[in-house]
């Protein structure tokens, strides 16, 4: 590792003891100086072992004058505050401390100076080194669902998340929605995007899509590009997305930090973190449907969700009691699903290759030859109604998912596609064919378990850039046709066999990302990379601390 040249390193107290802190322009690190220890009764001496500390710059949140607390009754506070008399004037660092399972902390450190001059000068310092990291929001617009999943989006930014950007010298015009689409009509219209450093959305999935939707249309609207072209080149978003989770699923969140911790999002938010993202875009005949990030599923993730939608009193509880309820009625569906697979991608769906940080698969630009498909004459043809490269599928399906990420949440922590990438332009599209309830009840279990869930016979998946589906029986025109008696038609417009079937029986909804949509036969875009979001993507679990890794530390070495 470089050296870097050092900024600033005095001598300091820290927790009553003089310490040697050092700055440069990565780290700042503390180390006790020998002198300082009381003589250890033998050489292992553990108590005063004089290990070195040290922290990322670029995890620090703030640094700041300390702030007196008058609360010094005890005897030992006594005791440090004569102490801290001899040094009256200190100073307090922020920074990211990594807890469980991906959670995110903010903690402090604080140093004590004997003169105000030179405490001043470090706070200077470090704000100077902060002031650097050009990828940190100063400004956020942010909109709260207050309705959303147990109804505590308010609560929860206002007691966990806006004292954290106020620490950060972040500033938030924050609005509270006051009905659906309230956040993707103002982002579409009214919102000054120029006066931002990024959106933030604080409620579940279906608040991020509609955060999604209105700065991708925004975006798109700016820059001429007509977005009901199925085949348009969507513009990517240049504003980042931030989520403060306070859905029912918020598998966005989960899948793009490793947890659903409004804090930890918050924190990501502050760093300036950034996660590429893919969004698939849904058209039905050649007219503009919905954009989506993590699951397009028909059959029972769509059931699921229509039979949800009446229970929304119930919270996020009302999945689990839908999903056993359309487990039972355990219906499928026919229709023709084709596709057109991703050729060179450097991994498949059941390679067991997650997408982590810092992802070498996300990172795989793909090559001209996918790029090419875009001005090859396979497309010309395939325009033309004839799709060469394009596998076709005909069948009776439980379920059809495209999943563009894993899905990774609360209820399936590895998702609904383990090994789906967040930005490889692609999505995992998993067919499951008509099967035995025993069967299916066996592969939703490996959801929420190490098995694969993909080891079926009754199941297959397909890594693809684009995919169609056509429901066997013709969706009625409009949906007043339902009402219509057959008898008054002559023939019932969707299904020539028996005139009394019911609708609900042989068509299923498309689900996407939690909201329903209007049409069953769609056709889907996976756009690359579209938007980015303040995330780094699940880091690897490691003992992950700055100031333990000798190299870091060789560093800050004097010369
Ligand atoms: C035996 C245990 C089986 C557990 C099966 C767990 C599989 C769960 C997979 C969750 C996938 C979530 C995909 C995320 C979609 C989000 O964009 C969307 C918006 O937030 N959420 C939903 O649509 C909400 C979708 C929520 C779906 C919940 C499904 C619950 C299934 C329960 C089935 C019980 C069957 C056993 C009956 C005896
Ligand atoms: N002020 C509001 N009043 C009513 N509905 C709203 C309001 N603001 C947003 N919504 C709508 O509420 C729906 C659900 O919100 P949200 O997704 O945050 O919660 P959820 O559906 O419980 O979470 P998840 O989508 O993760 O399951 C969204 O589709 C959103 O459009
Ligand atoms: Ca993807």
């Amino acid at each position: 590792m470089e050296k870097q040249p050092r900024l600033l390193s005095s001598k300091l107290v820290h927790k009553q003891r003089q310490v040697e802190v050092v700055l440069n322009s990565r780290i700042l690190a503390w180390k006790e100086i020998e002198s300082s220890r009381k003589r250890g009764s033998g050489l292992n001496d553990t108590s005063g072992t004089a290990h070195s500390r040290g922290v990322q710059v670029c995890e620090i949140l703030a640094v700041q004058k300390t702030e007196e607390d008058e609360s010094t009754n005890t005897r030992s506070q006594k005791k440090a505050k004569q102490y801290s008399l001899l040094y009256a004037h200190s100073f307090t660092v922020f920074y990211v401390k990594r807890t469980r399972q991906h959670q995110w902390r903010c903690s402090e450190v604080t140093f004590h100076c004997a003169s105000q001059g030179l405490c001043e000068q470090w706070i200077q310092v470090i704000a100077e080194q902060l002031s650097l990291l050009a990828n940190r929001p100063k400004s956020l617009l942010v909109y709260i669902n207050p309705y959303g999943g147990k109804q505590c989006g308010q609560s929860i930014y206002e007691q966990k998340v806006a004292p954290l950007f106020h620490r950060a010298c972040i500033s938030a015009d924050v609005i509270v929605t006051e009905y659906a689409n309230h956040a993707r009509d103002h982002l579409k219209t009214e919102a000054n995007l120029d006066k931002y450093d990024g959106v933030v959305c604080v409620g579940g999935d279906g608040m991020f899509s509609e955060i999604l939707h209105g700065l991708v249309s925004r975006t798109q609207t700016d820059h001429g590009v007509d977005q009901n072209q199925p085949d348009a080149v969507l513009v990517p978003c240049s504003l980042h997305i931030g989520i403060i989770p306070a859905g029912s699923t918020d598998c966005i969140c989960f899948a793009t930090i490793g947890t659903n911790d409004p804090v930890t999002s918050a924190l990501h938010i502050i760093v300036g973190d950034s996660q590429p993202m893919d969004v698939c875009s849904v058209h039905h005949n050649n007219v503009f449907l919905r954009y989506s990030v993590s699951l397009l599923g028909y059959g029972f993730y769509g059931d699921v969700l229509t039979d949800s939608e009446r229970k929304r009193w119930l919270g996020p509880a009302r999945y689990d009691l839908s999903g056993v309820k359309t487990f039972l009625s355990h219906n499928f569906y026919e229709g023709t699903v084709s596709f057109l697979p991703a050729e060179d991608t450097m991994g498949n769906p059941r390679d067991k290759l997650r997408c982590r940080s810092g992802c070498h698969v996300c990172q795989h630009k793909p090559s001209s030859k996918d790029n090419q498909w875009e001005m090859s004459e396979e497309k010309e043809k395939f325009d033309k109604g004839d799709s060469s490269d394009w596998n076709v599928i005909h069948g009776k399906f439980i379920a059809i998912n495209a999943a563009s990420m894993s899905c990774a949440c609360p209820r399936s922590p590895k998702g609904l596609s383990p090994s789906a990438h967040l930005a490889d332009g692609t999505a995992d599209l998993i067919l499951v064919r008509k099967c035995s309830r025993l069967d299916f009840f066996r592969h939703l279990l490996r959801h929420t378990n190490k098995d694969d869930q993909f080891d079926h016979s009754f199941v297959e998946v397909h890594r693809v850039r684009k995919f169609r589906f056509q429901p066997q029986h013709q969706e009625p025109v409009s949906l007043e046709d339902l009402s219509e008696t057959p008898k008054k038609t002559g023939f019932s417009p969707m299904c020539s066999a028996q005139t009394n079937c019911n609708y609900s029986s042989i068509h299923s909804s498309w689900n996407c990302d939690g909201e329903i949509l209007p049409h069953t036969a769609i056709q889907v875009s996976v756009q690359c990379q579209l938007i980015r979001l303040f995330a780094r993507g699940i880091e690897e679990q490691q003992p992950h601390c700055v100031f333990e890794d000798p190299c870091t530390l060789q560093a800050l070495e004097p010369h």
